[in-house]
């Protein structure tokens, strides 16, 4: 488990170009699930790619371990679960593993439902099968961090619900670090220790909210709706925003 700093003083996408990101400052405890939460345009994908040292043109220091010399170990899960088609299940899983171990495999594949299905091709898989292979894929590199960008978005609400409760199974497992990106409050709520939510023009936090919510009642959509009802009545700027 792993603590995550991140400070971004500036990222503009050209030179002289307004700032995508300004002053934006995040700190995730070792094994906390944060969920940050925006509008469209408002600059998840670009924070999770900056963090992910996908882009590294911005001012700033991003901080995931205080590894000295090493590369941190990121898992990335996007919207497009991006399994190589020409491989099975297992393969995409397998080719992904450190050569120096990596997660127990079998154990991920029973969690998350798919061990029938380990020597299947991605095509033939269902929507919500190939986001669960892409979720046994970033926890079999047992990252210092996990990002996910928006995960579930194209899934159908009880295949998401399904998704989600097994993506919390795998976590409460293996509780790596996780920020999860996402544009639906209740999904962050039944997910998350703590919102982060952020404004667009340029990209800044705007609240954090604690969930309270404990972890044994997060599937229940009543407990979820109570609390985004209590959240959003409380706290004007957060409705405002979604
Ligand atoms: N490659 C790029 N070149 C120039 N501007 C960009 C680029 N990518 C993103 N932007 C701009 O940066 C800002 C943040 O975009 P970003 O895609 O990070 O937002 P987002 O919150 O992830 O949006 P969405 O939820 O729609 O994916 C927007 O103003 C966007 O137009």
């Amino acid at each position: 488990m792993t603590q995550v700093d991140i400070h971004i003083q500036r990222k503009a996408y050209k030179p002289g170009a307004p700032a995508a990101i300004e002053d934006l400052h995040l700190s995730l405890a070792p094994g906390e699930f944060v969920c940050l939460v925006g509008p469209s345009g408002c600059g998840k994908t670009t924070l999770l790619n900056l963090v992910a040292g996908l882009d590294r043109d911005y001012q700033g220091a991003i901080d995931i371990g205080h590894r000295q010399g090493a590369a941190p170990v990121i898992g990335y899960v996007f919207q497009n679960p991006r399994l190589l088609p020409w491989r099975t299940v297992r393969e995409n899983i397998d080719l992904a593993l450190p050569g120096d171990g990596g997660a127990d495999v079998d154990e991920l594949l029973r969690i998350l439902g798919l061990e029938a299905a380990q020597h299947v091709y991605p095509q033939r898989l269902s929507l919500g099968m190939s986001r669960r292979a892409a979720i046994a894929r970033a926890f079999a590199v047992e990252p210092d961090l996990l990002l996910m960008d928006e995960p579930f978005v194209s899934l159908d609400p009880p295949t998401a619900r399904r998704v989600r409760q097994l993506l919390l199974e795998v976590w409460g497992v293996r509780p790596h670090t996780v920020l999860f990106v996402t544009h639906d409050l209740r999904e962050a709520i039944s997910l998350a220790d703590r919102l982060i939510f952020l404004t667009p023009s340029p990209t800044r936090v705007v609240a954090e909210v604690a969930v309270d919510i404990p972890r044994a009642a997060r599937d229940q959509e009543k407990a979820v709706e109570a609390f985004r009802q209590r959240l959003t009545t409380e706290r004007p700027e957060i409705g405002h925003l979604l």
